[in-house]
């Protein structure tokens, strides 16, 4: 029988660096980016049931349900299911600080696309859920896609790549960074040269939003002067998250101790495939195998 339940990771991402290229006449922002996954996740259990109602449990503080990435994503794919009946119990358990620039909200939407297009028999490509995953946010379709990759357009133009996976510190300053506010800040540097793929790959990680995130965050200017003894800090999205790669996990680990207790800290390792993906393929084998032994265990007619 085929199981109708599915459980899956659903990480964050790291901006290795960030440039600002320009402005759209809609006022959202041309970037630069490489997007890398960490092994840093919120945990989604999804269970497929026939009310045609879709239940996420626990509610987010602040989030109301109409507003969750969860909920947003599977009504958008709602019109897809193979049966209108098909509903979803989803428990979802938080781990990623909203507001952190690490992605989570992207992440459980993407999460969602890609665990209810099985559940739901939707059938639909990866492409297609990428393109609904677009107009959920402009950081839904790398989760998606599942691999580290160069970003432009304002990040859903994406070519995978393949950047060292070091160890990382993450560290979380205790603020919440509202992005549309550092967008909105006329100092923001808008007109860094767009750069090749290939130049892309050997930058030290300049993030143009870091000095109007620490002006307007006097948190992250802190937890940044703070670092900048133990590595080269550099900042995540808006932030607020800062992190710094290291080649062993003792050094990052060394590092944490240390760290003021004030900031929620991670010791973590870039993925260049998302763990959600490799937890999905699993899922999908085991599928085809119970499949196959259940045709096998009929009795020949
Ligand atoms: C900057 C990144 O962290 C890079 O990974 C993300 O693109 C931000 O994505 P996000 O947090 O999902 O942000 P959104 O909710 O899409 O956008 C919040 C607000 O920031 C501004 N915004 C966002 C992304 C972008 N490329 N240009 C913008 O100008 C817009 O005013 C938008 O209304
Ligand atoms: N399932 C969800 N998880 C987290 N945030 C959600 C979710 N659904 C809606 N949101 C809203 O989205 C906002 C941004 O959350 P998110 O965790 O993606 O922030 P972020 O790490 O700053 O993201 P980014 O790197 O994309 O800027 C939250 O403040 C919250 O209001």
């Amino acid at each position: 029988m085929t199981n109708h339940s599915i459980s899956l990771p659903s990480p964050a991402k790291l901006n290795l660096f960030l440039h600002i290229t320009g402005r759209r006449n809609d006022g959202y922002h041309e970037l630069q980016t490489i997007f890398q996954f960490i092994n840093v996740c919120d945990q989604l259990d999804f269970t497929t049931t026939n009310d045609a109602l879709v239940h996420i449990l626990p509610a987010i503080k602040g989030v109301p349900l109409e507003e969750n990435l969860i909920y947003k994503a599977a009504q958008a794919l709602k019109p897809f299911a193979k049966n209108e009946a098909f509903g979803a119990n989803i428990s979802l358990k938080k781990r990623l600080p909203m507001g952190g620039g690490i992605g989570g909200g992207s992440s459980n939407a993407a999460t969602t696309l890609l665990a209810l297009n099985q559940l739901w028999q939707c059938d639909l490509s990866t492409d297609a859920l990428a393109n609904i995953g677009r107009h959920l946010g402009a950081d839904v379709p790398v989760f998606v896609r599942g691999n580290a990759a160069f970003a432009e357009g304002i990040g859903e133009l994406l070519t995978p790549v393949e950047p060292e996976t070091p160890f990382y510190l993450l560290v979380k300053p205790d603020c919440h960074v509202a992005t549309g506010q550092i967008f909105a800040d006329k100092y923001l540097t808008r007109d860094t040269p767009p750069i090749r793929i290939a130049h892309a790959l050997k930058l030290s990680g300049q993030n143009d939003c870091l000095e109007v995130v620490k002006k307007h965050n006097p948190e992250v200017n802190e937890a940044f002067e703070w670092l900048q003894d133990y590595g080269d800090v550099k900042l995540t999205g808006t932030g607020a998250c800062l992190f710094i790669a290291y080649n062993t996990i003792e050094d990052a680990e060394r590092v944490r101790a240390s760290v003021p207790k004030k900031w929620q800290t991670w010791v973590c390792q870039g993925c260049n495939v998302s763990p959600t993906h490799l937890a999905l393929n699993q899922w999908i084998k085991k599928q085809k195998s119970l499949r196959l032994n259940s045709e096998l265990s009929k009795p020949d007619e």
